[in-house]
Parts: C-alpha cells; structure tokens; sequence
C-alpha cells in the first residue's frame, strides 16, 4: 500500500464521472480501454507518472510521463498525486491537476492502475466507478505476457506472481470483466461505463434525455 500518501482530502462531487481499471499485467486492459476510448469520446484516459524506464515504442507523456526517483518523490512531498503506488519494482502515480480539473469540467475520465491506487481513490472519491479485468486462465495470461515481448522472462514470473495477489482484490471493486474474448470484454465495459452515467447523470445537475422523454421527475 502506499507507504506515505498525503493526507487524502475527500473530493467534491464533479460533474464527469471517473472510472478505474485495474488488472494483473498482460490481462488487456491497456488493450481495452485504448479500444474503449476510440468508440466514446466522451472519455479521456490520464496518464500516469512513473519511474519506470520506457519500453519498446512508449512515448513520453503518451503511455507514461517517465520521471526519475527525485521527481517523483518531489511530487509526493508536494502532495502532486491523486494516488501513488510502487507497482513491480517501480513507482507510479496518477496526478491530481489533471483529473480534478477535468471532472470538474464534466469530463469522463479512466484511469488505468493498479489495484492500490485504485482502492485509495475510491475512499477519496466514492463515486468512483472500480472496474477489475480478470484473464481468462493463468495459462492464458502466462501466454500474452510472453506473446506481448516486451519484458524479459525474469519480469515475467514476477508479474505472475505478483497477479496472485492482485486477482484476490477483484472482490473489492464495483465490477469484473472476464477478458477471455476481447470484443466481449469490450461489449461489457462499454455497458459499465454508460449504464453509470446514466445512473450519476439522474443524481447530478444533468438528467439524461432521455427522462425528459418519458416525462420522469
Ligand atoms: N482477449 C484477448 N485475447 C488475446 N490476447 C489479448 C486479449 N486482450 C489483450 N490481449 C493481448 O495481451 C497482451 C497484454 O495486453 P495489454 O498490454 O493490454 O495488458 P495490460 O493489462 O495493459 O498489461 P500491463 O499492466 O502490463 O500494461 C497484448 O499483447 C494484447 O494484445
Ligand atoms: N497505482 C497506480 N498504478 C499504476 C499507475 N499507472 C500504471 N499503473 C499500474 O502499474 C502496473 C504496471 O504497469 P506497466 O505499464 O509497467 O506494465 C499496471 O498494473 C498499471 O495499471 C498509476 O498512476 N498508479
């Protein structure tokens, strides 16, 4: 768990609507909700900070912000993040201008981390919605780690391990996704995430159209 957060202030109720995705590596949720993002544009996905150096074609500021051990822990004593977890070996966090300032403008945002970062932020922010990806098998996320190629085999049977761990809090988010086939994962997140904005847009400022239609109060 995050070993020195700062004292995490409760957010105010923003107009947009968050949600956060976790999964062990390799279950396809970069995949997922890369493929999300191109069927709504109403969602932006934040990227997170990390000290983790760059892999294959990952760009700074697009994938990650790659940031060294001093710049990340700057932002820390700053209390610059939303969320921040050691993940794997290495640090990330989501920072909070970027989400605050878009919720507040009525945006909907994804984030895409780990289940640490994902449990603080719903006590922060319990209108966050948690969604965990589980893999269809281990055998199958053994194969699309390696398939992947982008780690070595060492980071590899660490993520396996470590994905022990992490599919036992799949229980404490608001919904699983089984991402065995992927236009069917892809299906029920996409039914998550517009089911909960119906549901917080008739609790907010903003009703749905479709209440007006059927002359709902
Ligand atoms: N349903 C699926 N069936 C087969 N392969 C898949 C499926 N979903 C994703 N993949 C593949 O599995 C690999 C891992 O996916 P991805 O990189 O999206 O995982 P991830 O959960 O974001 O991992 P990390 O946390 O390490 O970034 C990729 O090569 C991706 O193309
Ligand atoms: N708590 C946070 N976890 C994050 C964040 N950004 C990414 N992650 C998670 O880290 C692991 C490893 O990612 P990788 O890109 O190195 O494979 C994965 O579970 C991510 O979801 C963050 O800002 N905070």
């Amino acid at each position: 768990m995050n070993p020195s957060s700062n004292p995490a202030a409760a957010l105010p109720d923003y107009p947009g609507n968050l949600y956060v995705v976790s999964a062990p590596s390799g279950a396809g949720k970069s995949s997922l909700v890369k493929a999300l993002l191109e069927l709504d544009a109403r969602l932006m996905v934040s990227v997170s900070h990390t000290t983790r150096a760059p892999r294959g074609q990952e760009q700074h500021g697009r994938e990650y912000w790659f940031v060294g051990q001093d710049e990340f822990q700057a932002m820390i004593d700053r209390g610059d993040f939303f969320e921040w977890a050691q993940v794997h070996g290495n640090r990330y966090g989501t920072s909070r201008a970027a989400i605050e300032r878009r919720l507040q403008a009525g945006e909907d945002v994804v984030l895409e981390i780990d289940f640490q970062g994902a449990l603080q932020i719903k006590q922060i922010f319990p209108a966050a919605v948690l969604i965990f990806i589980l893999p269809p098998s281990w055998e199958e996320l053994l194969q699309r780690l390696r398939r992947r190629g982008e780690d070595t085999p060492e980071v590899i049977e660490q993520r396996m391990i470590n994905a022990r761990h992490e599919v036992a809090q799949a229980r404490h988010f608001d919904y699983i996704v089984v991402n065995a086939l992927f236009d069917t994962a892809l299906f029920d997140l996409k039914t998550i995430v517009h089911a909960q904005r119906l549901k917080y847009s008739t609790q907010r400022r903003s009703r749905p159209a479709v209440f007006d239609a059927l002359q709902l109060s």
